[in-house]
């Protein structure tokens, strides 16, 4: 099949708008149609101008603003009122003034739809679509026609749907989508269905499916196996209640395991990047499992797959991470054992293989520590510490003895609490002293250490906290309460995430907090133990 064969649809800015939660503006629907563009998407509706003031204007600022070099723009919209002409229809009128090469209308194919929400008779309703569909094409439109409910309505009244199908393609459109407008239908149901479609009328057919079911995905593959040659979907599954099919799994999933080529050679390694450009104009991540693109979605955790991937990655992962643009990670943890501490000790830029009997002992300490409530697996930098202590005992990271620690918080009536933190630090045989005040004991604390260290050692001076989570383990071994604290500093160059545990938010805070100004000091390009030439370049990889 060749590119001209297939259609590959993305109605993010239209129905992956109707999420809850999901506003965009017009500067934002610009920039994700450049992000659609950059990928390959063949077409990208931009929303339903007439209907929604925000869409009429994104196609006026389109057709000067959007220079696309591979998505045709189009128009969504809906078949002419009952009763009134295409011409007259102000909402059809709308569509031609936007001026798009394609327009894609949504029109009835069930008949309780047609009869309850539209009010219409079922001969009215397919003179409308016929009609709409004429006026468009006498326009100069290519015409792409949504069968809204069409599975529902297969299955209620089988010759009816089938004749909005014929209608629509009679009157000139160019494809006719099938929709599972509430995503309730299952995979063999659409496969079906879709055949029984395509046999009856020979119309070229397309397919839009909701997740309502958590089916949306494997419904499109179904309708591409069964003969659908269009496919629509969202970016990251947007899209009314639970969402679309999700248009960069669907572009995976076609070219890499069915052959189809939904993108044009050489894009789909740029699939994780325009999946992040996306969320980030958006404001909403992908869940970390996302197929293909999400951060976990090559991140592994079992010890034993760690041991098989030492060996050979396509043991544990059914793609190369690299054909979508992803990368594999690996996560230390109480699950782990020694090929998993020796894979992010090479993730983190060590060589530790002729340092097998450290590896082995720091696997055993990561099991202990978390049995005592610690968690390494968003702490790459907490595990470097300690991976450098295994690996040798000169290893450069400087010991910190708290020689005192205090907090109060005071709530005084009608104001805000207002924290104060006092520190004394014995660090590499240089004693300090700090105090600091802030809005929390965290920021209290933060201060009081860079009071006390900054003057002796200025490069802590570009350590800054970014975030933190406290979380609250049942309790650590022998039943006592415990806090764990995961933070994430910044040095100006890259994330330090350490992990902090103690029988408090403050007091594990601190060790999360003095674990980053250990790592700070520790001096870049260690001799022995294979130790890395630079901390900082591996860092940055690994955030
Ligand atoms: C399956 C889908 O996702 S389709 C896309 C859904 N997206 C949207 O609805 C977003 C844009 N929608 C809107 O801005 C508004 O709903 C409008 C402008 C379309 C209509 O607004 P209003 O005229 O105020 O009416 P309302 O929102 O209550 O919708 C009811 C009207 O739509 C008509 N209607 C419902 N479905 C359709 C359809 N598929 N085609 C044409 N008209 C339809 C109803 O018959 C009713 O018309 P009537 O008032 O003349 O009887
Ligand atoms: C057209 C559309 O969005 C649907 O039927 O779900």
């Amino acid at each position: 099949m060749g590119m001209q064969d297939f259609q590959f649809y993305d109605t993010t800015l239209r129905d992956g708008t109707q999420q809850e939660g999901l506003v965009l503006s017009v500067d934002d629907k610009l920039a994700v149609a450049r992000c659609l563009d950059r990928l390959g998407v063949g077409f990208v509706e931009g929303g339903w101008p007439g209907a929604v003031p925000k869409d009429t204007e994104f196609f006026r600022r389109a057709a000067t603003e959007l220079s696309l070099a591979n998505a045709v723009l189009v128009a969504f919209g809906a078949t002419r009122r009952p009763g009134t002409s295409a011409s007259a229809d102000p909402q059809v009128r709308a569509l031609l003034t936007a001026g798009t090469e394609v327009v894609t209308l949504v029109a009835k194919s069930h008949p309780r739809h047609v009869e309850l929400a539209l009010r219409t008779t079922l001969a009215e309703n397919l003179a409308a679509i016929g009609s709409t569909v004429r006026h468009l094409v006498h326009a100069g439109r290519r015409v792409f026609l949504d069968a809204e409910h069409f599975f529902d309505g297969h299955r209620a009244n089988r010759d009816y749907a089938l004749e909005v199908v014929r209608t629509a393609a009679e009157a000139g459109a160019e494809t006719v989508v099938l929709c599972d407008t509430n995503g309730g239908s299952l995979p063999d149901e659409v496969g079906e269905v879709v055949a029984d479609t395509l046999r009856s009328t020979g119309v070229p057919l397309g397919i839009h499916c909701h997740d309502d079911c958590g089916c949306a995905v494997a419904n499109t593959m179904a309708a591409v196996a069964s003969g659908a040659r269009h496919v629509q979907g969202t970016v990251h599954g947007y899209g009314e209640r639970c969402g679309n099919a999700n248009l960069l799994t669907l572009a995976a999933n076609l070219i890499l395991k069915c052959g189809v080529p939904a993108l044009p050679p050489g894009r789909l390694d740029d699939l994780a990047a325009v999946g992040r450009a996306v969320a980030e104009i958006t404001g909403r991540s992908p869940a970390a499992g996302a197929p293909y693109v999400g951060r976990s979605a090559f991140t592994h955790k079992g010890g034993l797959h760690a041991s098989a991937l030492r060996v050979d990655s396509d043991l544990y992962q059914h793609i190369d991470p690299a054909d979508v643009g992803n990368a594999m990670r690996t996560l230390v943890s109480d699950m782990g054992g020694r090929s998993s501490v020796l894979l992010k000790a090479r993730e983190l830029g060590y060589d530790v293989a002729t340092a097998p009997e450290a590896v082995a002992r720091l696997a055993t300490k990561v099991k202990e520590l978390e049995h005592r409530g610690h968690s390494y697996e968003s702490a790459d930098t907490s595990f470097e510490l300690l991976l450098r202590e295994e690996l040798s005992a000169n290893h450069g990271v400087p010991s910190v003895d708290v020689l005192l620690r205090r907090v109060e918080t005071r709530a005084d009536c009608g104001s805000l609490p207002r924290s104060s933190a006092s520190v004394r630090l014995r660090v590499n045989g240089v004693q300090a002293e700090g105090d600091g005040s802030g809005d929390s004991p965290v920021d209290a604390l933060d201060r009081a250490v860079h009071q006390a260290l900054d003057p002796w050692f200025p490069q802590l001076r570009r350590l800054r906290l970014a975030e933190y989570q406290v979380r609250l383990p049942a309790g650590g071994s022998g039943g006592r309460a415990t806090a764990r604290v995961l933070a994430s500093f910044t040095d100006g160059r890259a994330r330090l995430n350490t992990v902090g545990v103690d029988g408090d938010t403050d007091a594990a805070f601190f060790h999360a907090l003095l674990d980053a100004v250990r790592y700070v000091l520790t001096p870049v390009g260690r001799p022995g133990g294979g130790v890395r030439a630079s901390r900082q370049e591996s860092a940055a990889a690994g955030h």
